[in-house]
């Protein structure tokens, strides 16, 4: 079984390895700064300066109003050092909004290409148009896409553009969805299964589709997509604002012990001029850090987006650096999805035929991509029912939750009754109907599905009874190269549990095939729902991956919820990342992505905190060298600066330019390979703290030897 692939419309799933990705255009050379950028984003650098903006990252602001107050007293009294220190104060200011205006610089471009996609495209929006009917009486209007709503209906034809976000309801097509996801090899977009959604100014490149629309105006994937890139809608995230609060608090302390300074200072004769007190204040408090938390948080969504994940909150990012437990289901996410009948398996005495005529009777208004199979592999049967048999009927759509479709009609004269659906539910039905349940039927579902097929038991009721008539065998295949990445998450701490709405045969072979570590069948939306909070009650971090409408509680419950681009709305809109590439193994960029955030953002606070403990040594000696009763400090002075001022304004120059040099690492992230969070802890405190303390000491010399020789300091 399984062993070949049907016909692949979903893009080749990427390989592992170097190669994946290299096919998206809109890859650029990971976390590489050019020149040319920082030098486009100086202007947005300049225009944040304003007191409003700057108020939202307190460290720089309190550098700004020192910046204010130095150039105030250099005007006043006007020295080489007050203006040397002014200007460096300002150039700190300005370089924490370039790293920003960097960060956010590289979506900008990314959301004029998505813009000119949403170009006005008009809708051809049909009036009057029942689901379930044939579509005889309805009317072609065109309006501009702008003013489509939830509910409205659009027929979209081959060379046309989606209008706006929806769910295909009749038809099936093949789409371009390259201007979302930049990947070109066309993918199918088909009624009634899990692969019904479609997004807003994509192409339609064969075929004929009817849609109903999802989205408000404005509110598109697209509008979303954009206003994140552009990173107008970023909110700090829960972690962000706990240090943000404590870098805030760190600040304040130094402001306190700053000017309690100056009293001492003053008694002992050593009173301190403005400019210095702020060069002390500014060298103290944590401007590395401060000034590039928002980049290293801009980057992290940045770097999803690289990957094709469209990440629709920064904490679910922060929370993907510690999830523990991946819930996949099975259908379209595991497997391929595109689950295809393959062979009528009858109970003894009931003919082939027999029962393929009753199981495309029962699927003939079943557009699910299984109905559509039974349908055709009836036809290659040679059975030819049409709808004419059917104008009497009522169709029994799928749920999740009965498992079964069937149909309600008049046949020949006579009622009849069909249902087709997983064998626990059918034989339920048919018990309850007073079958005698066939001593093979069971052993029928039961060996397609430990061969990892779904078994479809079909039954009717009519005049002379319930029957149970056989199966149909259900195909679908396992992606390839599933199990090595499950593997890859193993090592990486991460378990993984499928979840799926088939029977417990079934799953425990895909199980096995994809190489999971542990599996949860015939689960319906709300078991898959109660699993999460089940794992989450017990302390775990929980992410979901699923396509499905029976996936979107589970998809909002899960604290990581990745939709698949090729799902239904219902995924999508529940779910606070979407995939677009639907690849359920996406997963391990993600995290990877995640602990990177994590990684960075404390590798970089740590280095912070130690650069300014040691420029402490640069400037307090400076500050009362040579002053009666503090010759001690003197001792403090192991650098040998030059001068008090020199060695002064040294830690002010170095203080800002070690911002521009962290930039690129706050933008392509701290390297991460997966290992124990212990060890992760050791390298970092190793390499960020001591290189913290370390840095500073020769930064701040090599400063001093060459401004010794400005004139007048
Ligand atoms: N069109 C259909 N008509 C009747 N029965 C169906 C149909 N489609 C699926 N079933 C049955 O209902 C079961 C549950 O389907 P459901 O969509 O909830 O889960 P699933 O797609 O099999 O798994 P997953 O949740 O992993 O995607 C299927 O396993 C199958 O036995
Ligand atoms: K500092
Ligand atoms: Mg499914």
């Amino acid at each position: 079984m399984l062993q070949t692939a049907p016909e692949q419309e979903t893009p080749p799933f990427p390989a592992p390895g170097p190669q994946r990705g290299a096919r998206r255009h809109r890859r650029v050379a990971a976390g590489a700064v050019e020149p040319r950028q920082l030098l486009t984003a100086f202007p947005d650098a300049v225009r944040k300066l304003h007191p409003r903006v700057m108020v939202r990252n307190p460290v720089m602001f309190v550098v700004e109003v020192g910046s204010v107050l130095t150039t105030l007293s250099a005007l006043l009294a006007p020295s080489v050092f007050a203006w040397l220190i002014s200007a460096w104060l300002w150039l700190t200011v300005v370089f924490a909004n370039l790293a920003e205006a960097v960060a956010e610089g590289r979506g900008k471009a990314q959301a004029e290409t998505l813009r000119r996609t949403r170009s006005t495209t008009v809708a051809r929006r049909l009036r009057v148009w029942k689901v379930g009917f044939s579509p005889h009486d309805w009317e072609e209007q065109r309006v501009p896409a702008s003013d489509l709503r939830p509910q409205d209906f659009v027929v979209v034809e081959a060379g046309g553009t989606v209008p706006g976000d929806g769910e295909v309801v009749e038809g099936v097509a093949s789409v371009d969805e390259s201007a979302i996801t930049g990947e070109s090899a066309p993918v199918i977009r088909e009624a009634g299964g899990d692969r019904s959604g479609v997004t807003g100014g994509t192409t339609v490149l064969s075929d004929r589709i009817v849609v109903r629309i999802t989205s408000r105006p404005g509110h598109t994937f697209l509008d979303r997509m954009i206003s994140l890139v552009e990173g107008t809608t970023r909110q700090k995230t829960p972690n962000e604002l706990a240090l943000n609060i404590l870098l805030a608090s760190l600040t304040v302390i130094f402001i306190l012990a700053v000017v309690s300074l100056q009293p001492m200072a003053g008694y002992a004769g050593a009173e301190q001029t403005i400019t210095v007190l702020v060069a002390l204040l500014v060298t103290l408090i944590p401007t590395t850090i401060g000034a590039l938390l928002s980049a290293i948080g801009i980057a992290g969504m940045d770097r999803l987006v690289q990957r094709n994940v469209i990440a629709l909150s920064g904490r679910a990012v922060e929370a993907a650096g510690d999830v523990n437990t991946l819930l996949l289901d099975k259908t379209g996410t595991i497997t391929w999805g595109n689950r295809q009948a393959a062979s009528f398996v009858p109970v003894k005495g009931v003919t082939r035929e027999l029962l393929a005529d009753a199981a495309q009777l029962a699927s003939l208004a079943d557009g699910t991509p299984e109905g559509r199979s039974i349908v055709a592999l009836a036809q290659r049967h040679g059975i030819h029912h049409g709808d004419a048999d059917f104008v009497h009927g009522r169709f029994v759509p799928f749920s999740a939750q009965t498992r079964m479709s069937g149909a309600d009609f008049a046949y020949e004269g006579d009622f009849c009754r069909i249902r087709k659906g997983a064998a626990g539910a059918v034989l339920h039905w048919a018990e309850q109907r007073g079958a005698e349940i066939p001593v093979d039927a069971r052993w029928i579902a039961d060996s397609i599905a430990a061969g990892g097929g779904t078994p479809l038991l079909v039954a009717v009721e009519d005049r002379e009874g319930t029957r149970v008539l056989g199966a149909v065998h259900l195909k679908d295949v396992v992606k390839p190269g599933i199990a090595q990445r499950f593997a890859e998450l193993r090592a990486m701490g991460i378990r993984t549990v499928m979840v799926t709405g088939d029977n417990p045969l079934t799953a425990k072979a895909i199980a096995a095939e994809a190489g999971v570590d542990d599996y949860l069948a015939e689960a319906t939306p709300e078991q898959k729902l109660a699993r999460i909070r089940e794992e989450q009650a017990g302390g775990n971090l929980v992410a979901m991956t699923g396509d499905g409408t029976n996936d979107a509680p589970a998809l909002a419950q899960a604290d990581v919820g990745v939709a698949m681009n090729t799902g239904t709305s219902a995924a999508k809109e529940a779910g606070n990342m979407v995939d677009l590439d639907s690849n359920p193994t996406k997963l391990i960029e993600i995290v990877e992505v995640g602990k990177q955030l994590l990684i960075t953002r404390g590798a970089l606070t740590t280095f912070s905190i130690c650069n300014d403990v040691a420029k402490y040594f640069a400037i307090v000696p400076a500050m009362f060298g040579g002053v009666a009763g503090y010759e001690g400090l003197e001792k403090l002075n192991v650098m040998g600066l030059h001068s008090p001022t020199t060695a002064i304004a040294s830690a002010i120059i170095f203080n800002a330019l070690v911002i521009v040099a962290l930039i690129p690492l706050a933008l392509r992230g701290v390297r991460y390979a997966p290992s124990s969070a212990h060890a992760l802890l050791r390298r970092n405190l190793g390499v960020y703290g001591v290189g913290g303390l370390v840095a500073p000491f020769a930064g701040i010399k090599l400063i001093d030897l060459l401004i010794q020789y400005v004139p007048g300091i």
